[in-house]
């Protein structure tokens, strides 16, 4: 309780970004670099600081963990402390200390074989709850909360109880990172996590007879954003919508749902990446092949000439791996090498180490999440195949493209709103195997046509999509929220 908390300006607001995953101590996907650039990148703008849970990751990182406060139990939700960690350039994590629920050998959900923990309901609710609690008395950590900003469905329930709790209103955005996973539990649960009966009802928490924490997200959250603009349209209707739609198209029309596309940040740069050997930066097509023959090594390819083509991504069915382990034989024939790394569904594994056993010394597969040779594979490979099913936005293909690799995509979400065909990859239109088996032959073809191949790699490399850039439109949103929130708070006032 005794360190300082460091002062911001006076003139700055307060912003609160409730995540469950944060690059700098632990990553699942995309949200977690998310929740790393995102916060920062609103800084100099706004006084944001972040909460999470209390991962064995964080408390385990070496840094310093404050205890700052601590919230009673509540329903079943167990009583909790919240610890300030202060990363090295300043960013403040509130943490969410409650070791019996957090304490755990895994990932931010589930253990060590991706198995999602059978408490979710209350792991996440007591992350909502918390936050909620935050919100509703700043004396808490004497820092009044004017802005809440929360992400993908295991924050969701925090719209609600705010409300739920609430004697203020306060704004808040709740971002769609893929709404393909809901948080979807018993309507038993609605006491044990204090959600009250009359919320659950078709414009609250109920989804066809059980309770969504994505609804409530979507239903209670002053605004709602995802991460490219096509993705936001394609949920508004069937089947992207994944039977939100309804809900999503009245937000839509009501100017409440807007599609905020993905940055990336300065860390992601081949000419500095301490992974690779050697740095490299565009027309350096030397040092690029240097790191491809370094990914032919590690994974114990064989030499070729031939292009590389690679995969980094969580294993799911979101991402087509069925179809790109259907276009390996093709690539082998052609000529061409494959190397995959990815973490994810037991069937898919297994489906991807068979393939790899089938042509030896010309496909590899590491079934892991490595940092690191994610960005060595970025960095060597010439191709990235990415025939996702749907996409929100996508960060793998940005990551590819900054490192000159193109990548092969299915036009929807936010690939298609970040790769130009032709000019900065590839993509298809229809999620059929021929269509993408020809797609993939065609980089064959380009590969060959050398000139184009480094222009359109040049092209790929030199198309910053910063966060500096993507940031602009959140300030603008968090900024019309706020003053919106001046007369929406006298309004509340009123009603209750
Ligand atoms: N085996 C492995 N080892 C190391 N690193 C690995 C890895 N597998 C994947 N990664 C990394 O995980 C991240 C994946 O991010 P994406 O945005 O491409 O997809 P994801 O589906 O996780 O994110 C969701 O949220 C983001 C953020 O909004 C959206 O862009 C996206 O469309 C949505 O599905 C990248 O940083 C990638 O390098």
């Amino acid at each position: 309780m005794s360190r300082p908390v460091p002062s911001s300006s006076s003139r700055q607001r307060r912003v609160l970004f409730v995540t469950t995953e944060i690059a700098d101590f632990i990553k699942a996907g995309g949200l977690g670099d998310v929740s790393a650039a995102l916060p920062r990148a609103l800084k100099p703008t706004y006084d944001v600081r972040v909460l999470m849970p209390g991962y064995r990751q964080l408390l385990t990182a070496g840094r310093p963990i404050v205890h700052v406060a601590s919230l009673p139990a509540r329903h079943d939700l167990p009583a909790c402390e919240i610890g300030r960690l202060l990363c090295e350039d300043g960013l403040i994590v509130y943490v969410v200390l409650c070791p019996e629920l957090y304490d755990r050998v895994g990932n931010a959900y589930g253990d060590e074989l991706g198995v999602g923990w059978a408490d979710n309901d209350i792991r996440f609710a007591r992350l909502a709850m918390a936050a909620a609690e935050i919100v509703n008395d700043a004396s808490l950590l004497e820092w009044q909360v004017e802005l809440l900003h929360l992400n993908d469905w295991a924050t969701g329930l925090t719209a609600g109880y705010v409300r739920w709790l609430g004697k203020r209103y306060v704004p808040s955005v709740y971002t769609i990172h893929n709404l393909a996973y809901q948080g979807l539990f018993p309507v038993e649960r609605l006491a044990a996590l204090g959600i009250p009966s009359t919320a659950f009802h078709i414009d609250g928490v109920e989804f066809h007879g059980q309770l969504s924490f994505m609804k409530a997200g979507l239903s209670y959250a002053s605004h709602v954003t995802t991460v490219s603009s096509n993705y936001a349209d394609e949920i508004t209707s069937a089947p992207l919508g994944c039977g939100l739609e309804g809900l999503l198209k009245k937000r839509a029309l009501e100017g409440r749902l807007s599609g905020l596309l993905n940055g990336i940040d300065d860390h992601w740069d081949p000419r500095t990446d301490p992974h690779l050997a050697p740095n490299f930066g565009i027309n350096d097509w030397h040092g690029k092949r240097a790191n491809t023959q370094r990914v032919r090594r590690m994974f114990g390819l064989a030499p070729s000439s031939g292009p590389l083509f690679a995969v980094v991504s969580r294993l799911v069915a979101q991402k087509g791996l069925d179809l790109t382990i259907q276009v390996a034989d093709a690539i082998v024939q052609a000529g061409g090498q494959l190397v995959v790394i990815g973490r994810g569904e037991y069937v898919i594994e297994q489906a991807l180490i068979a393939m790899a056993a089938l042509y030896p010394g010309h496909v590899g597969v590491n079934i892991g999440f490595d940092e690191g040779e994610a960005r060595q594979i970025y960095a060597g490979s010439d191709f990235l195949l990415m025939p996702s099913r749907f996409e929100p936005c996508g960060l793998s293909q940005l990551y590819a493209q900054r490192f000159g690799s193109l990548p092969i995509a299915h036009r929807t979400g936010g690939l298609a709103d970040t790769i130009q065909d032709g000019i900065n990859g590839l993509l298809f239109d229809d999620m059929s195997l021929e269509t993408y088996r020809a797609t993939v032959l065609r980089a064959f073809d380009l590969f060959r046509a050398t000139d184009l191949f480094y222009a359109m790699r040049r092209a790929s490399m030199a198309g910053r999509l910063h966060w500096r850039q993507a940031v602009i439109p959140y300030r603008r949103l968090y900024a019309d929220l706020l003053t919106e929130a001046i007369v929406r708070s006298d309004d509340v006032v009123t009603r209750r």
